[in-house]
């Protein structure tokens, strides 16, 4: 099956169909890539999930012929701290990179992080991943990877959650909803407002106002606003707004012990080793909430912190901060060499 007209720029999606129906879906398709390779015991599996407008790639410039750079290319490749790994990377349920959406149902249903992860779950059965040697993921992908941890608890032996929280806060919910209005409001401007309320958030004050300070271009723009113009036109060549209401509409539903007697006793149900770290300057998704897991999961160790001046998008931007994590979490593997 294709992907949507984003297309597959990298020619190296694979697609798994689940033909039965799910949660007011008549089916679903997911989107993923792979590298490395299983081993025997299916013993080094290790999934990895995306943020909010990212996609299965990963890892890139490593192979030829594929032009996009991965998201997380300092993580997977030779060398790398996933090296001898099975790395899995699906493109999120509701996601517009190949995997099933509104851009494919204009009535689709709304949906929760549980229903995604139950999505990847089919997946996993799919590939024959009864445990994951590891879960890894940071934002919205450490939304997924907490649930799954917590919902399916047999079948995660190690986590890392980078900058990401058990429940959507107040302020969170309040931002990604102005987010949602001005798409609501325009569909066709909305998305790059949307982008640009988003990513202040994803940066410190400290950060904007030492790159720009009051500065003005030639055509007049503040430096700044000049910035959030190229990341809302950037988004908006690269995203579906349909996509990004469901995605955030997910997020903002996010609780992982709703149904579950509450955060405390959801979070005690995890079985995996665990490590929890946040950034110091991310004002989006405060330390406050990376150490509510810290302290909830039993086989986690103490709080880790990045420390970047570049807010939430650190998780994103301190590859090597985040790669000595993931040596910590999975050492490594020599099964699959
Ligand atoms: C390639 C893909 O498709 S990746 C798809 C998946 N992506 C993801 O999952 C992550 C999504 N991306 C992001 O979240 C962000 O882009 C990040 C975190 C990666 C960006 O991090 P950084 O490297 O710190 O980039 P930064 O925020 O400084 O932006 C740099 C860009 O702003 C531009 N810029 C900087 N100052 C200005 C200005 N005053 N006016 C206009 N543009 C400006 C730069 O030219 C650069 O442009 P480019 O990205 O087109 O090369
Ligand atoms: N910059 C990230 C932020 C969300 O965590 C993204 O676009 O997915």
């Amino acid at each position: 099956m294709g992907g949507w007209r984003f297309g597959d720029p990298n020619g190296r999606r694979k697609w798994f169909s689940h033909a039965a129906p799910f949660g007011g879906l008549p089916g679903f398709q997911l989107a993923y890539e792979t590298w490395g390779t299983l081993n025997a015991e299916a013993s080094n599996a290790v999934l990895v999930l995306h943020a909010l407008t990212g996609d299965s790639h990963v890892a890139g410039g490593v192979e030829p012929g594929h032009p996009t750079p991965g998201w997380w290319a300092s993580l997977v490749g030779p060398g790398k701290p996933l090296d001898g790994f099975f790395v899995v990377a699906p493109n999120v349920l509701g996601g517009c990179q190949g995997s099933t959406g509104p851009w494919q149902y204009p009535a689709f249903p709304d949906i929760a992080i549980r229903d995604q992860v139950a999505a990847e779950v089919h997946l996993a059965d799919f590939l024959g991943i009864e445990r994951w040697a590891a879960v890894v993921g940071g934002s919205m992908g450490g939304m997924r990877a907490v649930e799954w941890a917590v919902g399916q608890p047999a079948r995660v032996d190690s986590l890392l959650l980078l900058a990401t929280t058990a429940a959507a806060s107040a302020e969170q919910i309040g931002l990604a909803s102005a987010q949602v209005h001005a798409i609501k409001a325009s569909p066709a401007e909305g998305l790059g407002i949307a982008r640009r309320i988003a990513h202040i958030s994803y940066r410190s004050e400290q950060e904007l106002q030492a790159r720009f300070g009051r500065d003005r271009q030639d055509d007049g723009r503040f430096e700044v606003e000049s910035y959030l113009d190229h990341h809302a036109a950037k988004l908006t060549r690269r995203f579906d707004a349909a996509s990004y209401v469901t995605l955030t509409e997910a997020m903002n539903s996010h609780d992982v012990g709703r149904g579950r007697g509450g955060v405390k006793a959801a979070l005690r149900r995890v079985q995996a080793r665990a490590l929890v770290a946040g950034v110091d300057s991310d004002r989006l998704y405060p330390l406050a909430q990376q150490r509510e897991l810290a302290a909830g999961i039993p086989g986690a160790d103490d709080l880790r912190v990045i420390a970047s001046p570049y807010g939430h998008d650190a998780f994103l931007i301190e590859s090597e901060q985040v790669g000595a994590l993931v040596r910590e979490l999975v050492p490594a593997h020599s099964g699959s060499r």
